[in-house]
């Protein structure tokens, strides 16, 4: 069997999503099909449980306008009412929850709420495709992918989970199947989230527990490049990649595939094909055991949003063990990631991704025991493969506030 992962742009309108039935067709033969929320729905979601924690009077209208862009999609694909009944009644129990007192979780309430957008577009997608007659079982995958209680950011729980994949995508009488990517629950079944992106994740999960022969991610791009096409005029398509070289460009920040993906298909050695959705008979990039050392050209990688924070203790001490121990427990409490660290005596320099909030009061937090310099609002740039041609491009213009380089990555904090 394979699996076929399609994200919100390759479902985010009807004529996307009468492609994913035409690549359905194309492929014969069992599939399970992972699905995100349509379009941008999650950050609608985003809003919508921002509206509903805070108690404001907008959330009314944010449930509407989302209400309003699915039935657009669903009157343009004809889907007739008598096979709706699914999707409606999603729409109820989301609006049935929006009446509800929130708790005083937001982590909690927004894997509650946030889960509606690949429940809803899932619910429309395996109705649409039945009526054009690929019959499909619909699952909700909160049955099979069993989850700690991290909400926003769960933590799988294989042993749970392989049981209930393997008991729920049985492929008994069934050759297709459509799911939710970025969904799960813990085993008191309260819904759970992977983290934003993470649909990639859950298709290399059942790519993993299901011992798929491969698994395809169907994407807006002609495969994984050699850096962001929105970033960068110009680039080159990669034909295949090591699952190393894979996990080390999606842990610095290349967004064409979620880095928790790759762990679950190299331990099976399953193969990751990255293919364009709009060219379904174009190969794409192939991530697999490369037996050789591939010669790739310069690879590109900006991970934005990025703050630099310099400490220095005050009493003019080391840069110890403890207080780097002491330093990273604080971040790590606040969830805040730590990308580049660079260290002298009694400096210590830390990149990070800029938190929507809490900047100031970990600033605060930090200056009862060090002085602390910072800038926000820049840019982690990584080239894997660096050259010199590369290095002086990506600085051009730009002001360097550090750098770093290895034998292979260079890695500069730009703004
Ligand atoms: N190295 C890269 N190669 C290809 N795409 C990249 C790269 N880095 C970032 N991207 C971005 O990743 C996006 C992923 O495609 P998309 O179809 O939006 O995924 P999904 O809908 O599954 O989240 C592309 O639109 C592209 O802008
Ligand atoms: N819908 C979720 C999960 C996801 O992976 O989406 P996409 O495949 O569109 O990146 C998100 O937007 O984060």
């Amino acid at each position: 069997m394979k699996v076929f992962k399609f994200g919100g742009a390759s479902v985010s309108s009807a004529p996307a999503i009468n492609n994913v039935a035409t690549i359905i067709d194309m492929y014969p033969g069992k599939k399970a099909i992972v699905v995100s929320a349509m379009g941008s729905t999650t950050n609608a979601l985003e809003d919508l449980v921002r509206s509903y924690f805070k108690k404001d009077n907008k959330k009314a209208e944010i449930f509407q306008q989302i209400r309003n862009y699915h039935d657009g999609i669903i009157r343009e694909l004809g889907i007739s009412e008598e096979n709706l009944g699914q999707v409606n009644e999603l729409f109820e129990q989301l609006e049935e929850r929006l009446e509800r007192t929130p708790s005083l979780q937001f982590d909690y309430e927004y894997d509650q709420l946030v889960c509606y957008g690949e429940l809803i577009s899932t619910a429309i997608i395996s109705a649409f495709l039945n009526e054009k007659g690929l019959k499909n079982k619909w699952v909700d995958i909160r049955e099979s992918l069993r989850t700690d209680e991290t909400y926003r950011e769960a933590i799988v729980d294989w042993k749970w989970s392989a049981m209930l994949v393997n008991n729920n995508f049985s492929f008994n009488g069934v050759d297709l199947y459509v799911t939710q990517g970025f969904i799960g629950s813990t085993t008191t079944n309260q819904t759970t989230t992977l983290g934003r992106e993470g649909s990639d994740f859950t298709a290399a999960i059942l790519g993993n527990l299901l011992n798929a022969e491969s698994v395809t991610i169907w994407k807006n791009v002609p495969g994984v490049l050699n850096a962001d096409p929105v970033d960068f005029p110009e680039t080159e398509k990669l034909e295949e990649l090591s699952y190393k070289e894979a996990i080390e460009l999606s842990y610095s920040g290349a967004k064409v595939i979620h880095p928790k993906t790759i762990k679950p298909l190299r331990n099976k050695n399953i193969p990751l094909w990255v293919r364009p959705f709009d060219y379904p008979d174009q190969a794409g990039t192939v991530i697999h055991e490369v037996g050789h050392q591939l010669d790739l050209v310069p690879v590109y990688i900006l991970k934005k949003k990025q703050a630099l924070v310099t400490l220095s203790p005050d009493d003019f001490s080391f840069i110890s063990i403890d207080v780097l121990s002491e330093v990273f427990a604080l971040f790590k409490s606040r969830r805040i990631k730590v990308n580049l660290i660079q260290q002298s005596a009694i400096d210590l320099s830390l990149c990070v991704d800029e938190p929507e909030v809490g900047l100031e009061s970990l600033v605060v937090e930090l200056r009862k025991k060090f002085d602390v310099r910072y800038n926000t609002g820049l840019v982690l740039a990584t080239i894997r493969f660096y050259n010199d041609a590369s290095l002086a491009k990506m600085k051009d213009g730009r002001q360097v506030f550090m750098e770093q380089k290895s034998r292979r990555t260079a890695r500069l904090v730009l703004k």
